[in-house]
């Protein structure tokens, strides 16, 4: 690592993470590097793996949409152009001077890295918790968004309401994401009632959190070996996932989760309102954003008068029941870059500057060495009520392969 790299590189950890250059080892206090254990062979996998060959929208719909269950998508990425061009290697050379945000300062401004810097640090580092890639902004720019042409969004989640709110107003919605190992994203539930997936295309991942600091790293080492002793209680036992290459995680609203990378790893991921979570969304995002909420409704009303409906129907005046409060943001590995996570307060600022909040959920994912990619959600009880709360289902060109399971 040159002069100028590393220069570039301790500035940008110094804004991202002041309280760490005040202590003393700040950046490798608890020696992760080397002592960290991405539980590779305890990790319980038991989550429903699809075919997305072979299901088609309406069945997911109501297997995993209408239920709020979680699950993996397979075989969903075969066409996708990013399978072979986003390599770190390949990323480096065709964004070399593009800056991409892998962080946010204190006053909530983003911390940017040039790609070629950040390459240089994904593959040589030794930090407890990396600085991690998490990048809303590439769609709006004008190099950037070539990466927009390397992927699809998935069949299951094309019908995104969001759009209708216009594509300047509506809040953050798509990150290109990019860490190295010990990377991740600290236990939150994602914003404004939405569900997400999130496709990984080069590497694996795990997850942990913790009131350390609102680290995956942390919240695996400290929290993780807790839910998974034979005192936990069963009926709060965790969903784990390892996601490997080519498999597109669903994380539907209200779910707190933790991620982890056990290795590099390179995904996009999508937060979006679709006709099953659009009651929920709509009731927190009238509360939340309002000004955007009766813009929302306007085009709504002309271009899909069925959803205009719906959303004359929902009782604003009763609690949605839905996790919205007390979630963390913390989407990267340091606990105040920008995210996808961060749960919506009631207020008209949240998607603007991200606030970071401690957490109290999570969820993980991991990646091991034949490419498999570990996630652990957990939702809370007061989730709702129709939800069949983590069960699994099993059936055609679906398996769900149990590993380690206790
Ligand atoms: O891949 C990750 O780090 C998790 C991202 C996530 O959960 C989110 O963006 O909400
Ligand atoms: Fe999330």
């Amino acid at each position: 690592m040159d002069h100028r790299t590393r220069k570039r590189i301790r500035e940008a950890k110094s804004k991202a993470r002041p309280e760490l250059e005040t202590e003393i080892n700040g950046w490798h206090r608890f020696n992760y590097a080397n002592t960290f254990d991405c539980g590779l062979h305890t990790v319980c996998d038991n989550v429903d793996r699809i075919d997305a060959r072979f299901v088609s929208i309406e069945e997911f719909r109501e297997r995993y949409e209408k239920t709020y269950t979680p699950c993996v998508i397979a075989n969903d990425q075969l066409e996708w152009p990013a399978t072979k061009k986003w390599s770190t290697h390949r990323l480096s050379k065709k964004f070399r001077n593009q800056r991409f945000k892998c962080g946010e300062d204190d006053d909530g401004y983003s911390v940017k890295l040039k790609m070629k810097y950040f390459a240089e640090y994904m593959h040589d580092n030794t930090d407890d918790s990396p600085l991690y890639i998490f990048d809303s902004g590439y769609g709006e720019h004008p190099k950037r968004k070539r990466l927009l042409g390397d992927y699809d969004v998935p069949k299951y989640f094309k019908d995104d309401l969001f759009s209708y709110s216009g594509e300047g107003r509506r809040p953050p919605y798509r990150w290109f994401v990019m860490g190295p190992a010990r990377s991740g994203t600290g236990i939150h539930i994602d914003p404004l009632g939405t569900s997400a997936w999130n496709a990984l295309v080069k590497g694996y991942k795990r997850e942990e959190g913790g009131k350390q600091r609102d680290e995956a790293v942390s919240w695996f080492t400290y929290v993780y070996p807790k839910i998974k002793s034979p005192s936990w209680p069963k009926e709060f036992a965790p969903l784990e996932i390892l996601q490997g290459p080519g498999e597109t995680v669903f994380v539907p609203g209200g779910w707190w989760h933790v991620v982890v990378n056990l290795e590099d790893t390179i995904a996009v991921t999508q937060n979006f309102c679709s006709v099953v979570n659009f009651p929920i969304v709509w009731h927190k995002t009238v509360r939340g954003r309002p000004k955007l909420s009766k813009k929302w409704y306007k085009t709504l009303k002309r271009e899909r008068p069925e959803v205009a409906e719906v959303a004359d129907k929902v009782d604003l005046k009763q609690p949605t029941g839905f996790n919205s409060d007390s979630s963390s943001s913390g989407s990267s590995s340091s606990s105040s870059s920008e995210c996808s996570t961060c749960e919506s307060s009631d207020d008209e600022t949240q998607s603007k500057s991200r606030k970071r909040k401690r957490t109290v959920s999570n969820r993980s994912r991991s990646i091991t060495p034949n490419g498999t990619v570990h996630d652990s959600l957990r939702r809370r009880r007061s989730y709702s009520s129709d939800s069949s709360g983590g069960s699994k289902t099993t059936g055609r060109s679906i398996s769900s392969t149990p590993k380690n399971c206790r």
